[in-house]
């Protein structure tokens, strides 16, 4: 900074004493020498004097404040932000960036203070902070500045992306007021954000690794889940168990991490169930799916030490990453992207992730949550003690949660069944719900249909209790005869693909079978004993050439993995060569 001033003081120098010279020479000014060394020497003086308060100044800055940076990606950043939105900061902001509003957090401020009244509920106002602002915090004065960084292209999202720091510039020399600042604002932002469920995700796929992309739910109540007595109650208060029992992991020596495995069929609420609970005890979730190319084992480990302690971080559809490479082999060639057998890789290992859950890379007071549709694809050490403490299993609905969900739908306090008497009080009305939702439950054949199935057709009947329990039959029926045609059609194209490939696979093998053929009859060939002739002339003659090629057999044999533990077939292809080895020439 220092020598920055003495940079400067030449060409103002110089520029002064050009002024100098002009003003001299101007009709009514001073002329000569003594004027222009007059107004060089004011103007050298008065550049000292600046230079002088900015040495100062900036010593001082620099012995009594402290100044903290935080990074957009990092959560500490949006704990500042929540900060000053509630300091009111912004009210002497001068830039605001302004977009519409949507789940994506941008910690705007009140957008009902700003407008004054006017409908700008659709409208997120974001201050920019890109000047310095000066604000008191319980007894300091605070300086807030914030810098962009230069745009990057971000190829894998398409889309150019800046980092945003945000500088906190407290004048004091008490480091604790940093930290006393940082702690009161995140306990600001859990407040801010108590009404609803943050979800972080990313999509960056190079490094530096952040979660980049943050959005909000609102929180969904526990009691909306419905699930079968006691699942619910047991998890959450194995979660609170270990959030609480910190000090105790320490002193038995285990690594201080715990593992969910939610397992069972699409739409029976697993994903639901994870954010009901985010929601009930405060906790941020993490998210990313395997099923994304761009993610591989170095990602995944730089994505985890990012995460803050007490946080959930969420693998949906785990299976999606290892399993089914037998689908996905068989028929890229010619089934479209996204359907049945897609060519989706996922560059995450098994070992990878098997270090991430050991805690090698894993991040200590982490609730590792993973759910699947497909349990019994899973490998066994994925799924060991240890590294999964607590599997969950869910199941299409049965009798009491279809009587719960129709209750649910059709709350007395929003709806009141056509068929109670009038006048009828809300004791009356209720238990009439739940004699028609015992009707309901009466038609839906148990643990055939999930919850999602049911709640689908539950929204075609909205505030119609009566017309839900009459349509309901029809509905299962229509909707079983879909499902069954849907499965013999999935079956027939699954055949189909197992056909060809079945077909592929011969033909493979046999042009195989033919080279060896060559093979071994090329040193035949060679073993060809030229004799001559009486006659002079020279014949070859090869010893075998009499006898046929022995045609391959070709079986398909079904071996059982001894590394699957869930006991499943693998189908392969052996070639027997029963006639080969009849034959000691063809060895
Ligand atoms: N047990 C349940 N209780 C309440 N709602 C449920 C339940 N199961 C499913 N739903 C509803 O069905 C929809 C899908 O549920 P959710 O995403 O939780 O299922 P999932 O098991 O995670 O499915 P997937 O395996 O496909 O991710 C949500 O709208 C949710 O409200």
């Amino acid at each position: 900074m220092e020598s920055d001033s003495y940079r400067e003081l030449s060409p103002f120098m110089s520029n002064m004493l050009s002024i100098g010279m002009i003003t001299s020479w101007l009709p009514g000014g001073r002329t000569g020498i003594f004027g222009t060394l007059t107004i060089f020497l004011m103007g050298w003086l008065l550049e000292m004097g600046r230079s002088a308060y900015t040495w100062f100044s900036e010593r001082w800055r620099f012995q009594y404040s402290l100044t903290a940076e935080f990074t957009e990606g990092d959560p500490a950043y949006d704990w500042v932000l929540a900060f000053l939105s509630k300091q009111q900061v912004w009210r002497r902001s001068w830039n605001f960036k302004i977009s519409a509003k949507t789940l994506q957090r941008k910690n705007g401020v009140e957008s009902t203070e700003i407008s004054k009244g006017h409908n700008s509920e659709n409208a997120e106002y974001v201050p920019t902070y890109q000047k310095p602002q000066l604000f008191r915090w319980n007894g300091y004065w605070v300086e807030v500045s914030k810098s962009t960084s230069m745009p990057s292209y971000d190829y894998q999202a398409e889309r150019t992306v800046c980092t945003s720091t945000i500088y906190l510039t407290v004048y004091t020399r008490d480091v604790s007021a940093i930290s006393a600042l940082v702690e009161h604002a995140r306990t600001e932002y859990m407040e801010v954000s108590h009404p609803h469920v943050i979800i972080h995700t990313s999509n960056r796929s190079y490094a530096p690794f952040y979660w980049n992309e943050c959005k909000r739910k609102p929180r969904r109540s526990l009691e909306s889940v419905i699930l079968e007595a006691g699942v619910l109650d047991s998890l959450v208060s194995d979660v609170q168990e270990f959030l609480d029992m910190e000090d105790w992991y320490q002193t038995a020596g285990i690594p201080y991490r715990r593992g969910y495995l939610l397992h069972g069929p699409p739409g029976a609420g697993k994903t639901s169930t994870i954010y009901a609970l985010a929601g009930e005890l405060g906790l941020e979730i993490y998210s990313l799916s395997l099923a994304s190319s761009s993610i591989d084992d170095s990602i995944l480990a730089a994505a985890i030490a990012c995460i803050p302690k007490r946080s959930i971080f969420l693998l949906e559809d785990i299976d999606c990453a290892f399993s089914r490479a037998e689908d996905l082999n068989s028929n890229t060639n010619n089934v479209p992207f996204g359907m049945y057998g897609s060519p989706t890789k996922c560059n995450v290992t098994l070992s990878g992730l098997l270090n991430i859950l050991d805690g090698v890379a894993s991040q200590e007071g982490v609730l590792f949550f993973a759910t699947t549709n497909h349990i019994e694809d899973l490998d066994n050490a994925l799924i060991r003690p240890g590294r999964i403490d607590k599997k969950i299993q869910y199941y299409h609905s049965a009798r009491p949660q279809a009587t719960a969900l129709f209750k649910r739908f059709f709350p007395i306090s929003h709806c009141a069944p056509e068929s109670a008497k009038e006048g009828a009080s809300d004791e009356e009305k209720a238990s009439l719900v739940s004699s028609l939702a015992e009707d309901f439950a009466d038609q839906i054949p148990e643990k055939i249909f999930t919850t999602a199935e049911l709640q689908g057709f539950l929204l075609t009947c909205k505030f119609k209790p009566e017309k839900a329990v009459r349509e309901a039959k029809e509905w299962a029926e229509n909707t079983l005869k879909e499902k069954s045609e849907l499965e013999e059609k999935k079956k027939a194209k699954k055949e189909k693909i197992q056909e060809r490939r079945d077909k592929e696979e011969v033909e493979k093998l046999q042009s195989t079978l033919m080279k060896m053929n060559g093979l071994n009859s090329k040193p035949q060939r060679s073993d060809s004993v030229a004799t001559k002739q009486p006659n002079g002339e020279e014949t070859k003659t090869t010893e075998d050439s009499s006898k046929p090629i022995a045609e391959p057999s070709i079986a398909r044999s079904r071996s059982r993995s001894p590394s699957s533990t869930q006991g499943s077939d693998n189908d392969s292809w052996t070639i027997t060569e029963s006639n080969i080895e009849q034959d000691p020439d063809r060895r």
